[in-house]
């Protein structure tokens, strides 16, 4: 019965080609219907063309197998073979995306037949062909022994984008979480296969105590990669007495690595539970003495964001947006400032700085749609937003900002 569910008569398709185009849209329908001419994009003059996607009831499973297919797809595809990103969703309906891959083989050999029949075996792995006749166009359930399973044709037709970008449906709780129970769930699932995630619960129930009377000041610092955080935070330390902290705290740093290799799903509750170890942390030194934190909530959600929504800044979740909203049980902030420098000078400083990046960071420096969506769901989130802070000038007067700003906005 699963098999069948992607691409489903009547729910719309996309299909993404680079993160310069948008994606192009279509719907499947059981008549024939005439091919509309910008489809040639889609098939350009290429013989053999196919859909997959991952059909398995356990979220965790899915999202490793997803992540698995991705890396097979690209490691072992010769040139000849184009892999796009594909998802089949209802308009504007939330979690009623199912995520897959386009292949487009212009080969005469039949290596992405054989890569699809390996991964078809899995009962989780469901592919489909897609057949030209004339103007028509249509998909069938594939299989190589035959070469096409199901005799139901689906005949593809093109259609309007979808008023929301289709990768926006599913970020609820897959991408972003809204409340720690959610994030906290994940790693329940995922005990089995990913053992460190125990520890990591363990360290969650350890130090839940996020309670915040009238204490300090609490100060998050926001910003890209190499803008400035650590050399300000360690000022504002020195000069306002303060207590810093971080997010993920250092408790987790055995076990980021780990989770930093995992799809989207884990990795982003990972990150999840950080945030609500930093709040007890916060609870606490917040009694003390004011409190410096560097990222915190708003980098958790604007990274989780900006990778989950495909192409261009346009994609994101519109301003006002519910998935822009605070987690009602996180404890807030008093204040949290963004740090903004242009690009030129913040690959200046990764330069100078020189030392290893992660993957997400590399991505980054290249991928000027990623840092602009990063940068615009920063300040979309809401409740509290961040306050812009051009960290461009010397660490001394980004100092001297920085304090006017907390001087004016809690009283310190
Ligand atoms: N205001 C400034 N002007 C010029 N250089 C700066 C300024 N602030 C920081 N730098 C330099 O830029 C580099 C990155 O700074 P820093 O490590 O503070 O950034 P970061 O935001 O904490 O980075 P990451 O998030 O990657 O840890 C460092 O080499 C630092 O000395
Ligand atoms: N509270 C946080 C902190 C970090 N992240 C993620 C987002 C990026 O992938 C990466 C950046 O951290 P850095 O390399 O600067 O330590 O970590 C997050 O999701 N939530």
């Amino acid at each position: 019965m699963l098999r069948r569910a992607m691409f489903r008569c009547g729910q719309l398709c996309s299909v993404e080609f680079d993160l310069r185009a948008e994606p192009l849209y279509f719907t499947l329908s059981s008549s024939p219907q005439v091919l509309h001419h910008a489809h040639q994009q889609l098939f350009g003059d290429c013989g053999k063309l196919f859909s997959l996607h991952v059909q398995c009831a356990n979220r965790i499973e899915k999202a490793q197998t997803h992540a698995e297919i991705k890396h097979k797809l690209s490691s072992t595809l010769s040139r000849d073979c184009d892999v796009f990103e594909a998802s089949s969703f209802i308009p504007d309906v939330a979690n009623s995306v199912v995520k897959g891959f386009f292949i487009r083989d212009k080969s005469t050999t039949t290596l992405s037949e054989d890569l699809l029949n390996t991964l078809r075996q899995s009962e989780r792995v469901c592919v489909f062909s897609y057949k030209r006749e004339g103007q028509y166009c249509w998909q069938e359930l594939w299989s190589p022994v035959n070469q096409v399973e199901g005799s139901e044709r689906q005949y593809i037709t093109p259609a309007a984008a979808a008023e929301h970008h289709p990768s926006t449906l599913n970020i609820r709780n897959s991408d972003v979480f809204y409340s720690m129970d959610e994030a906290y769930k994940v790693l329940q699932e995922c005990t089995d296969i990913i053992p460190e995630s125990k520890e990591v619960l363990k360290l969650v129930d350890e130090q839940l105590e996020t309670s915040r009377g009238d204490g300090f000041p609490v100060i998050v610092i926001e910003g890209l990669d190499a803008t400035g955080k650590t050399t300000l935070t360690e000022a504002l330390r020195e000069s306002l007495n303060a207590t810093l902290l971080k997010s993920p705290p250092q408790c987790l740093a055995p076990f980021r690595q780990r989770f930093d290799s995992e799809p989207p799903l884990i990795r982003r509750a990972f990150y999840a539970l950080g945030n609500y170890i930093t709040a007890a942390h916060i609870g606490k030194e917040s009694l003390r003495a004011p409190v410096i934190v560097d990222r915190y909530w708003h980098s958790t959600a604007a990274y989780a964001i900006a990778t989950a929504v495909g192409g261009r800044v346009e994609n994101l979740p519109r301003p006002g947006s519910e998935l822009y909203q605070w987690p009602e049980d996180l404890l807030q902030p008093n204040l949290v400032l963004l740090l903004t420098v242009n690009p030129e000078e913040r690959l200046r400083r990764l330069r100078d700085r020189g030392q290893d990046k992660t993957v997400e960071e590399a991505e980054l420096e290249i991928n000027q749609f990623f840092r602009l969506k990063v940068e615009e769901a920063y300040k979309r989130i809401q409740n509290p937003a961040c306050i812009i802070v051009d960290a461009s000038p010397s660490p001394q007067e980004v100092l001297q900002q920085v304090q006017h700003l907390i001087r004016n906005k809690c009283h310190l």
